[in-house]
């Protein structure tokens, strides 16, 4: 077989202009040709013709460049031969052009790629390339698929879930107008599943599903519906792996299959944390080119029975009462939040318990950092390498030799948070906890005592401007690699959440049915499920998980001035 040069040069037409091609291992580029000879006019043949006698000369720089373009090999989605009859008949200006074909063997070849137009949206561009035969045509076709060929993190085959009810419930329609066409397009065969109750994509992929087949799942929803992934992946590789999920202490098989997420939720914050934007076509392009993203995994216990895991927000307090009352008014779709949120707000609960954590001492950031993580984030990569065995604090302070010593806090608070990641989403661009690491194995424990109503709006208002949240005197916020909540009232006097009645604002009160006064406990959000404990044990998986996902790329618009981690 004949050996292909390993830089292909050309001079090839765009639209109706020359440009010099090049493909080299790791781009595409097409500079314009601006010669400084007479005008080329006259129809495309002749501007060819004219192009390709040329050649020789441009390499001894008799033409200047300009307009140069490039793109990365690995952000190329496909390449085809294009018919010139089709491809012209849609450029008014080349009407003649199969006239011109036939005289010249014309031909092209259209190249779809990534372009990046700006926060953090993703488009997928054609850009078609004349030649003047067959066989260059051809040439470049085969090199830039052999090319492509060679970029083995791109998924082949990918098993997608569908929830028709998230957010809008458009899931169905986003996944068949902005994603179906691109997967074709970059060759991705897929089996989709449009899920037919709650905790169907779950229960699927723990018992049934063929993952050898597959190169990552999909789920299009929201951040529950990524959840109930992520529980279904988790729970599978662990019972391959022979692991005990009831055992707390357990050390976790790392999931290998990728996840990728299709934002068609109500917050969607894992998505807009680890892309940047909730946008489904950036999200599917994120797939196509196979990027990776590792992610932390809190696993929830109470003593020693498996609650759930969660990646993003486990909420007590405001963020648990916001939920619950919430969900009472899913079919408010996304604004739910918002009036749950004013209703929570003005309700003004606090609860009393205590929070014992083990700092992350041998980590490199801090809650309080105005770096971020960023995609190649320094911090992230040099994680401490391995979490030890999970070994819980017996209550008061507890000094382990391998572990630190736990910190222990009694307190009233209206809300206790723990922010794996910085929770940045549509509501608050910034998040939760700014500066938490998706993949760095700890968690940002943030309390809010209790204070007036007036400090916890500024408290809450602080989220969506510049002003530093944690800046207050009620608040504290604290790096941890463990944790553990005991609330004052025990779960068992409370568990059982049908006996109670709701006050006006549809509050539960649980110890007096028939008052207003304030529940004696809160639930907890776990990624915007209820849990059934209040006493939890919480423990950071690191990198337990992989998104289809690079992390935020360059400086976030709302921050245009924070320096970042990323190298
Ligand atoms: C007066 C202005 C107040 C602004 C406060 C804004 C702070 C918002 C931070 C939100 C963090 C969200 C963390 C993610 C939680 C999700 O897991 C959960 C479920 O999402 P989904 O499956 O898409 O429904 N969402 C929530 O719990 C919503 C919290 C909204 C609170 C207002
Ligand atoms: N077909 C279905 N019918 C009802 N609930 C479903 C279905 N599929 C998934 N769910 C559940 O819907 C919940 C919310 O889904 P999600 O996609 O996160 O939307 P939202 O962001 O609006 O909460 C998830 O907890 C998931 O378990
Ligand atoms: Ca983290």
């Amino acid at each position: 077989m004949e050996k292909q040069p390993s830089v292909l040069t050309s001079l090839l037409l765009v639209k109706s202009r020359l440009f010099e091609v090049t493909l080299n291992r790791t781009l595409l580029t097409w500079k314009e040709v601006q010669l400084r000879r007479k005008k080329v006019s006259g129809n495309i043949s002749s501007r060819l013709r004219f192009g390709f006698c040329l050649a020789n000369a441009l390499h001894r720089t008799r033409g200047i460049t300009a307009g140069v373009h490039s793109v990365p090999v690995s952000e190329i989605i496909a390449v085809r031969e294009t018919e010139v009859d089709k491809e012209t008949k849609d450029e008014g200006k080349w009407q003649k052009m199969s006239h011109i074909t036939t005289e010249t063997n014309l031909c092209a070849f259209t190249v779809s790629y990534v372009e990046k137009t700006g926060q953090h949206r993703w488009r997928c561009s054609n850009m078609t390339f004349f030649c003047s035969d067959e066989t260059i045509c051809q040439q470049w076709v085969r090199k830039l698929k052999e090319q492509l060929s060679l970029l083995t993190c791109r998924p082949k085959h990918l098993l997608v879930y569908i929830n028709p009810y998230g957010g809008k419930q458009q899931g169905k329609q986003i996944y068949e107008h902005k994603v179906a066409q691109l997967f074709t397009l970059a060759s991705i065969s897929t089996d989709v599943i449009v899920t037919e109750h709650a905790n169907h994509a779950r229960d699927h992929l723990k018992t049934q599903a063929d993952l050898r087949k597959y190169d990552g799942i999909i789920c299009v929803g929201g951040d529950g519906m990524f959840s109930e992934v992520v529980h279904g992946l988790i729970a599978r590789t662990q019972s391959d792996s022979g692991v005990d999920l009831n055992d707390s202490q357990a050390k976790l098989a790392q999931c290998n299959l990728r996840i990728g997420i299709i934002p068609a939720g109500s917050t969607d914050c894992i998505c807009y944390a680890t892309v940047g934007v909730n946008d489904p076509v950036t999200s599917a392009l994120h797939i196509i080119v196979g990027d990776t993203q590792p992610m932390d995994v809190c696993s929830v216990h109470n003593h020693n029975t498996f609650l759930k895991y969660s990646v993003s927000l486990l909420g007590y307090g405001f963020y648990g009462d916001v939920l619950t009352d919430s969900e009472r008014n899913r079919w408010m779709g996304p604004a739910r939040y918002d009036f749950s949120g004013f209703k929570t707000f003005l309700s003004h609960h606090y609860y009393e318990g205590t929070i014992s954590f083990l700092p992350a001492t041998n980590t490199l950031g801090s809650p309080r950092d105005s770096s971020r993580c960023r995609s190649g984030c320094y911090v992230c990569q040099h994680r401490v390498k391995d979490i030890s065995p999970i070994k819980w604090g017996g209550g008061d302070v507890n000094e382990n030799e391998s572990e630190g010593e736990w910190k222990v806090i009694k307190g009233k608070f209206l809300a206790i948070n723990a922010a794996s990641m910085s929770c940045a989403c549509p509501r608050s661009p910034k998040g939760l906890s700014p500066a938490a690491h998706l993949a760095d194995g700890t968690t940002d424990i943030i309390l809010v005592r209790k204070c007036s109503r007036l400090n916890f709006l500024r408290h809450l208002l602080r989220h969506t401007s510049k002003d530093d949240q944690f800046d207050l005197t009620f608040v504290e916020v604290y790096r941890v690699k463990k944790f553990k909540f005991t609330p004052n009232h025990c779960d068992s006097e409370f568990s059982n959440i049908r006996d109670v009645r709701e006050n006006a604002f549809g509050q539960i009160c649980r110890d007096h049915p028939s008052c207003d006064c304030t529940p004696v406990n809160s639930n907890w959000n776990c990624d915007g499920e209820i849990l059934e404990h209040a006493a939890i044990e919480v423990g950071v998986h690191c990198q337990l998980i992989k998104l289809f996902a690079r992390g935020i790329e360059e400086n976030p618009p709302f921050e245009e001035d924070v320096s970042s981690f990323a190298v």
